[in-house]
């Protein structure tokens, strides 16, 4: 049984990574992901310069899922550039996700730019939907922003390059965003992030359970796992066939890995779980990705890649 799948003619011998943000902010965690079955890592969300982020505590474990307001924390552009060009040089025909989350247009196209010059041969993720800037919108849910971005990039990025977006909630939204994608050399779209500022209460103390942006955070795991599917589903039947997906969002075992891949996912993401599991979370999965292929007589994940069935 093979988990195998390709996205933008690059082969992955494992169609599960990490989510941006989990596990992946030092050169040590990215080297455990190398060292694992993960079938490749997506690097922190960088931004030009080296960033702190909010203050602590900003993110909270959940019965079902996490909540973090994070802030963007991460080592800068230049630390994760590196790290994946000697990792290109040690691992030469492996293909690694770079993600970059600038919190201004000019941030992005400056790191773009930069990308493009250098060496680098792998996947960008252009994080279209951090949540947790304060006084940022998310990019994402401004269609004529995506727009202007995806157009300034593509005047002079020619790598694969890929989309993280936030959730929709309305199939109106999934018809107007579809529309902009397809309208430009996309490798991949990443779906979804965290469903952005819910908040989450103590009542025992009766405080919110994070610190920054008085308790407002983006919300992962077990509990967005029915949006992540309607978003992977929504985006699989609008985007034209070059656009591959990637479905992030509620990935606790086997079972949900084959129904984002249902869905039309090319190549899953998990997030929450990965960060409470650690790495030994991809042997897990895969053997029980495994088991329900072979229950089901499937010996490769294309076999069943999009063919979600509805009533009519
Ligand atoms: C890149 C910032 C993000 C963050 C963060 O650094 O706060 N948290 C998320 O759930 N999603 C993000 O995209």
């Amino acid at each position: 049984t093979s988990l195998a799948t390709s996205i933008g003619g690059r082969t992955f011998d494992n169609c599960m990574m990490n989510a941006a943000g989990i596990r992946c902010q030092s050169k040590k965690d990215l080297d455990a992901l190398i060292a694992s079955n993960a079938g490749a890592y997506v690097t922190k969300s960088a931004t030009p310069e080296k960033r702190a982020g909010n203050p602590s505590p900003r993110m909270q474990t959940l019965p079902h899922g996490s909540i973090n307001s994070m802030g963007l924390p991460n080592n800068g552009l230049e630390y994760y550039l590196d790290y994946v060009i000697d990792d290109q040089h040690n691992r030469p025909g492996t293909t690694n996700f770079l993600s970059v989350a600038g919190t201004s247009l000019e941030d992005n196209l400056a790191m773009l730019h930069e990308i493009q010059d250098s060496e680098y041969d792998g996947f960008v993720e252009l994080n279209l939907s951090c949540p947790n800037v304060p006084g940022k919108p998310q990019v994402g849910y401004d269609f004529d922003r995506v727009n202007t971005v995806l157009d300034q990039v593509f005047k002079f990025y020619t790598k694969p390059l890929g989309v993280k977006l936030p959730p929709y909630f309305d199939l109106v939204h999934f018809d107007q965003i579809a529309e902009i994608l397809n309208q430009y050399p996309l490798t991949f779209v990443n779906s979804i992030n965290s469903i952005g500022n819910a908040l989450v209460v103590d009542p025992q103390t009766e405080r919110v359970a994070i610190r920054p942006k008085g308790g407002f955070g983006g919300i992962g795991g077990a509990s967005v796992k029915p949006t992540a599917l309607a978003n992977v589903r929504g985006l699989a039947l609008r985007l034209k066939p070059e656009i591959a997906i990637v479905g992030t969002g509620g990935i606790l075992n086997g079972v949900d890995v084959f129904e984002h891949i249902l869905c039309g996912a090319s190549m899953v993401q998990i997030g929450t779980q990965f960060g409470y599991e650690g790495t030994k979370i991809f042997d897990r999965l895969a053997s029980e990705l495994r088991e329900i292929m072979n229950q089901k007589g499937y010996t490769n994940i294309n076999q069943f890649r999009g063919k979600l069935k509805t009533f009519d």
